[in-house]
């Protein structure tokens, strides 16, 4: 298993907030769809995971959040969230941890509100429930966040039901009640995926902001590498259940080490990139559970040699929170920018 605090998926901050080392978790009949993910979060660091539909990033934030699928479990590895270790924690824990100092927003917002209570209930419960206000403190606090995250008439939305509100408001409401505990890390898994591109790019600000408000960490999880372009310092490039590799968003879009890295960057499609042409990565990626010897990318990848699939690839630490899992990391170099 690697040690977090020298892995070069680490956040070069001296105080994570989330540790992840060796994770492995496997799905249905014992197949593997994460291998060996270790990186690390640090204090209100933004953090983007970025790979195709069926790489693993769901399973990976699914693990930290304590909601695997029935038939998925985790094999080993360890999960610290700021010195509470989360890997076979008590329900207690699960209890105390999740919704409190773990927040989290997925894509089908309408499916975590319950229809028939209003907007307003729901959060003042939350907060009633979890951080013990009374009734009314509850209301103005409720009031106060639906104000913060952007919905107009705070006030009257409270008493609205979530069919009456659009799905970028119900995703603002959604990410009222997460971060209303004042949570350490925030997960944001697919949050913006369903969003045109104008609501798109306002709650991807709106979640920057409340990074720097509330002093969270923030988790992204998303397929588009341009959403992460936007709104995150670091980025783990994940392909096959592996992350293939990490750095600086400014380094890797900049200078991109792995081939799987640059073929994601001719997809991306918003902000500045939106006039990209919309290519698709030709070829299919791995199966889960698909035994392969070398690279999980060679089938795809337009460099692959024979060396690529002789045997497993290390991730080669580049330094400075760099790096790549390529067996041709040194003749690619220049190649790929
Ligand atoms: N409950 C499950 N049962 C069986 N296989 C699963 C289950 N959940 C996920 N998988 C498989 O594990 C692999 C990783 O899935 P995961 O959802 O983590 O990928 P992802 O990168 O988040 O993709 P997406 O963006 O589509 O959610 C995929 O091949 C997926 O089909």
């Amino acid at each position: 298993m690697s040690d977090p605090t020298t892995s070069p998926t680490t956040s070069p901050t001296a105080s994570p907030v989330l540790e992840v080392s060796g994770l492995q978790v496997s799905v249905g009949d014992h197949l593997v769809a994460v291998h060996d993910v270790s990186f690390s979060i640090g204090l209100g660091e933004s953090v983007g995971l970025v790979g195709e539909s069926g790489s693993g990033k769901t399973l990976t934030c699914r693990s930290v959040l304590g909601l695997l699928p029935a038939t998925g479990e985790i094999d080993h590895g360890r999960i610290v969230l700021g010195g509470t270790e989360l890997t076979g924690a008590s329900r207690r824990t699960w209890n105390d941890v999740r919704g409190t100092r773990l927040g989290a927003v997925f894509q089908d917002s309408a499916s975590y509100l319950n229809p028939s209570l209003t907007v307003g209930h729901q959060l003042a419960e939350q907060l009633r429930v979890k951080r013990g206000m009374s009734r009314s403190d509850a209301h103005s606090r409720a009031v106060e966040l639906f104000a913060e995250v952007g919905l107009h008439d705070p006030e009257g939305v409270f008493h609205q039901y979530p069919h009456e509100l659009s799905g970028g408001m119900q995703q603002r409401v959604l990410i009222a009640i997460s971060v209303s505990c004042e949570p350490e890390l925030l997960i944001a898994d697919e949050a913006t995926t369903a969003l045109d591109v104008v609501i798109q790019a306002e709650i991807l600000d709106l979640l920057d902001r409340l990074r720097e408000t509330h002093g969270l960490s923030l988790l992204l999880v998303t397929h588009d590498l341009a959403v992460v372009a936007e709104t995150c310092e670091r980025i783990l490039v994940m392909y096959g259940g592996e992350i293939v590799e990490s750095g600086t968003t400014e380094e890797v879009l900049a200078r991109p080490r792995h081939p799987y890295t640059q073929a994601l960057m001719g997809v991306a499609t918003i902000g500045t990139w939106e006039r990209r042409s919309l290519e698709i990565i030709p070829g299919q990626p791995p199966t889960v559970g698909e035994d392969m010897p070398g690279c999980r990318f060679a089938p795809r990848c337009r460099f692959a040699t024979d060396q690529c699939t002789s045997g497993p690839i290390a991730l080669t630490d580049l330094g400075e929170g760099r790096a790549a899992r390529c067996a041709r990391i040194d003749e690619l170099e220049g190649a790929l920018a």
